[in-house]
């Protein structure tokens, strides 16, 4: 399997990936799209509240997966940098509306305040709204060199990634089963692959699909994507039982208060990690066809089981 616009004609990269170098190239590259996309403008305290979030600093996870398919499958930064900045719209605008009183209730997210207990309620879920439109408007008209049908697939499948088939539909049976001891491990992946692994799959597959990768190769993204996805939301949970509120820059220990049936309130936290190192190492393998330009994906996953938040 080939990607479209192959450029196996590289010469092999020597040596270990340097993802910590990688990350630190790319970070402030969204971070200053970011910062170009979402103007402070009338009316000032919608988008500062908007701004407040999307600027709060975050892994950019998503974004970085979406600039390295593309670049995976011949493409450049450009053509997927609207794309990658709306990935990270959508996030946002999930994780404000996921710390409202009404939802998890959470007081801090990355390390600051967070947008309700800043903005109040009704601006935090307004600039939720306003982050997740202007996703879809941003991708719309500021993808260029990209043929049409694919920008319009790429809108399909964001759409499709946040709604109830996806995202929405995740947290919908996530808050549901809060308090239910007797969650199955089928309703928990639900939860899982719609609430976590649907938006990194539209992360991973949307560079690819931008870049006129062809079909087996967008397969192959699919399957890398929701092995990476249910394998983040695994460690997500560890990670609230094992680590603290300052390296995360969230409230940890919720879904013991919250009563929550978790990977490691069923498997216990050794277990759970060695799932999550499995997944991983199944990711993995769903690269191989790619060849030497899979290393940044492949350095990625390693960095999803070890990521200390
Ligand atoms: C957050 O899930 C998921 C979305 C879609 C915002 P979570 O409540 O387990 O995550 P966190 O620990 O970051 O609140
Ligand atoms: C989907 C989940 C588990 C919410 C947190 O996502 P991240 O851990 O990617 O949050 P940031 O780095 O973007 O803040």
């Amino acid at each position: 399997m080939v990607p479209t616009n192959s450029l196996d004609s590289r010469p092999a990269a020597a040596g270990p990936f340097d993802l910590e170098a990688y990350l630190k190239e790319r970070r402030p590259l969204v971070e200053a799209a970011l910062d170009q996309a979402l103007a402070l403008r009338y009316p000032e305290t919608l988008y500062e509240s908007m701004r407040y979030s999307l600027l709060a600093g975050g892994k950019r996870l998503r974004p970085i997966l979406c600039l390295a398919t593309c670049e995976l499958a011949g493409g450049s930064l450009a053509v997927a940098m609207p794309t990658a900045c709306a990935l990270e719209m959508i996030h946002t605008m999930s994780l404000i509306h996921d710390d409202l009183p009404s939802m998890d209730n959470d007081d801090y997210r990355r390390g600051r305040l967070t947008n309700h207990k800043v903005y109040g309620d009704d601006v935090a879920i307004l600039a939720g709204d306003a982050l997740l439109t202007y996703a879809f408007e941003h991708v719309a008209t500021q993808t260029h060199g990209a043929d049409p049908v694919r920008v319009l697939r790429v809108v399909a499948g964001l759409g499709k990634a946040v709604g109830g088939e996806g995202l929405v539909g995740g947290q919908v049976v996530d808050l549901a089963s809060e308090g239910n001891p007797n969650v199955t491990l089928e309703t928990l992946n639900y939860i899982h692959n719609h609430k976590t692994a649907a938006l990194l799959e539209i992360s991973v597959t949307s560079g690819a699909i931008l870049a006129g990768a062809d079909e087996e190769a967008i397969e192959s993204l699919r399957q890398y994507a929701q092995r990476i996805g249910l394998a983040f939301q695994i460690v997500d949970d560890i990670l609230d039982i094992t680590s603290t509120s300052e390296t995360l820059g969230k409230s940890v220990g919720k879904d013991i208060t919250a009563q929550k049936v978790t990977y490691p309130s069923l498997w216990g936290i050794e277990e759970s990690r060695r799932q999550a190192n499995q997944l991983i190492e199944e990711a993995k393998e769903s690269l191989a066809g790619f060849g030497e330009l899979n290393r940044p994906l492949l350095a990625i996953a390693d960095y999803i089981v070890a990521r200390t938040y």
